[in-house]
C-alpha cells in the first residue's frame, strides 16, 4: 500500500537554506538612492556612493556569545547590541553614520531565531539611518561581526589625541549600568524594562551626541572596556594625565541600590559595557555643550580634568584597568 502523503498542516516546516535565508531577512532592499547604496546585497560588493568631499569613518567589532552577551539572551536584544556596540565607535568619532555589513556565524539552522534577530538589528538600523549593505553567513559559535561605515568632513573627526592639559573631562549618560547588568542578569533578572539590564543588553548608541560634539570637544573615546580604561587611553594618546573625581560619576538608576555605593562606583570605573561618549573639552565650551546635548536628549555630567601629571589620580591605587580579552603585557 503507498504511503499516504502528510497533510499540509502536518509536513515539517522546511528549514531555509543558506541564501534564502539572506534573501528572506538579511537583503532588504527598501534602500533608495538617498542613503548613497548603488548596490546592497546580492553581488560580490556593495557599492556605496559616499557624500562629496567627506572622509570615510570605518570599524569593526564582535560580539560573542557568552563573552560580550549571554548565548540565551533574546535574539531581538543579541541583533540590536550587536549593532549598537559597532556603532557606539562611530558616535565616538562624531561621524554620521551611513552604512554597515554584518558578519554572522551560527551554530545550527533556527529560523525563528534569525527572524527575531534580524528584527532587532533592522530596527536599530533604522532608528540610526543605517543601511545594512552586506554580510556573510556561516555555521560556527554563535558570533557577530559588524562593520560600520560613516561619514566626516575632514578635520572635524574626534580624535582620542587632543586633549590638552586644563580640558574638563565629560561624561554622556550614566555608568556601572553595564556591569550592573550582567551582574542582574547572572542573578536571574530577565525584564529587559529593568534599567540595568536595559543599559547592558539594549546600549543606545550616542551617534547624536557625537555630531554635537563636532568642533566643541578636544578629543573622545567609548566607554567599552571602563572609564578608567578608557580615559587611559585618552590620556596616551593626548600625552596628559587626568584628575577624577569619583564622586562626580553618573551612577545608572538602581546601581547603588543593587550593588551599595563603593561597589557602584567601582563598576563605574572598571565595569565597561556603558558605550557612553567620555570626552574633553575646554571650560568655555561647556555650556553650549551641555545645551547641544540636552537638545538631543542625552546628558553632560564633568568628572574631573586633564593635567600634566601622567597617570590617573583621585581613584583608589588598587583600582587599575577595565575589560581586557587577553590580560598580561606590561606588569
Ligand atoms: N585585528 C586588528 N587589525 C587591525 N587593527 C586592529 C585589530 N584589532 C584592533 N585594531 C585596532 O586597534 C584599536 C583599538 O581596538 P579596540 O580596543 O577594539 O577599539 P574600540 O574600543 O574602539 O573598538 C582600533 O583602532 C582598532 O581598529
Ligand atoms: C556574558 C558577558 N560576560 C562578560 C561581559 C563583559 N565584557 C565582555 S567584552 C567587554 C568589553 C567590550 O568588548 P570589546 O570586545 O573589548 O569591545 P571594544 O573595546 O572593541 O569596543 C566587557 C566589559 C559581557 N559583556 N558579557
Ligand atoms: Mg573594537
Amino acid at each position: 500500500m503507498p504511503r499516504s502523503m502528510p497533510g499540509v498542516a502536518d509536513r515539517p516546516r522546511r528549514e531555509p537554506g543558506e541564501f534564502e535565508l539572506i534573501a528572506r531577512y538579511f537583503a532588504r532592499r527598501d534602500e533608495g538612492e538617498a542613503t548613497g547604496l548603488v548596490l546592497g546585497p546580492g553581488d560580490d560588493c556593495a557599492l556605496l556612493s559616499p557624500s562629496p568631499g567627506h572622509q570615510l569613518a570605518v570599524s569593526v567589532d564582535t560580539s560573542v556569545a557568552d563573552v560580550h552577551f549571554p548565548a540565551t539572551a533574546p535574539a531581538a536584544v543579541v541583533g540590536h547590541r550587536a549593532l549598537a556596540v559597532a556603532l557606539s565607535d562611530l558616535a565616538a568619532m562624531g561621524a554620521q553614520a551611513r552604512w554597515c555589513t554584518m558578519a554572522l556565524a551560527i551554530p545550527a539552522m533556527d529560523e525563528e531565531w534569525i527572524a527575531a534577530f534580524s528584527e532587532g538589528f533592522h530596527a536599530l538600523c533604522r532608528q540610526s539611518a543605517v543601511s545594512l549593505v552586506g554580510g556573510d553567513v556561516t555555521r560556527g559559535q554563535l558570533s557577530i561581526s559588524v562593520t560600520v561605515h560613516g561619514e566626516v568632513p575632514p578635520g572635524a573627526a574626534l580624535r582620542r589625541q587632543g586633549g590638552r592639559a586644563g580640558d574638563l573631562i565629560a561624561v554622556t549618560g550614566s555608568l556601572g549600568g553595564g556591569q550592573g547588568g550582567l551582574k542582574a542578569w547572572q542573578a536571574g533578572e530577565r525584564d529587559l524594562d529593568h534599567a540595568l539590564l536595559q543599559a547592558y543588553l539594549l546600549p543606545r548608541p550616542r551617534l547624536e551626541a557625537g555630531l554635537a560634539l563636532r568642533g566643541l570637544a578636544n578629543c573622545a573615546i567609548d566607554i567599552s572596556d571602563g572609564l578608567l580604561a578608557d580615559l587611559g587611553h585618552l590620556c596616551h594618546a593626548s600625552g596628559v594625565g587626568a584628575e577624577l573625581d569619583v564622586d562626580r560619576l553618573p551612577l545608572t538608576a538602581g546601581l547603588e541600590t543593587a550593588l551599595g555605593r563603593e561597589a557602584a562606583q567601582r563598576a563605574a570605573l572598571t565595569g565597561g559595557d556603558d558605550y557612553e561618549l567620555l570626552f574633553s573639552l575646554p571650560a568655555e565650551a561647556v555650556e553650549t555643550t551641555r545645551q547641544r546635548l540636552q537638545a538631543c536628549g542625552n546628558t553632560l555630567t564633568l568628572i574631573g580634568r586633564l593635567s600634566e601629571t601622567p597617570g590617573i589620580a583621585g581613584v583608589d591605587a588598587g583600582l587599575t584597568g577595565g575589560w581586557q580579552h587577553f590580560p598580561g603585557g606590561t606588569p
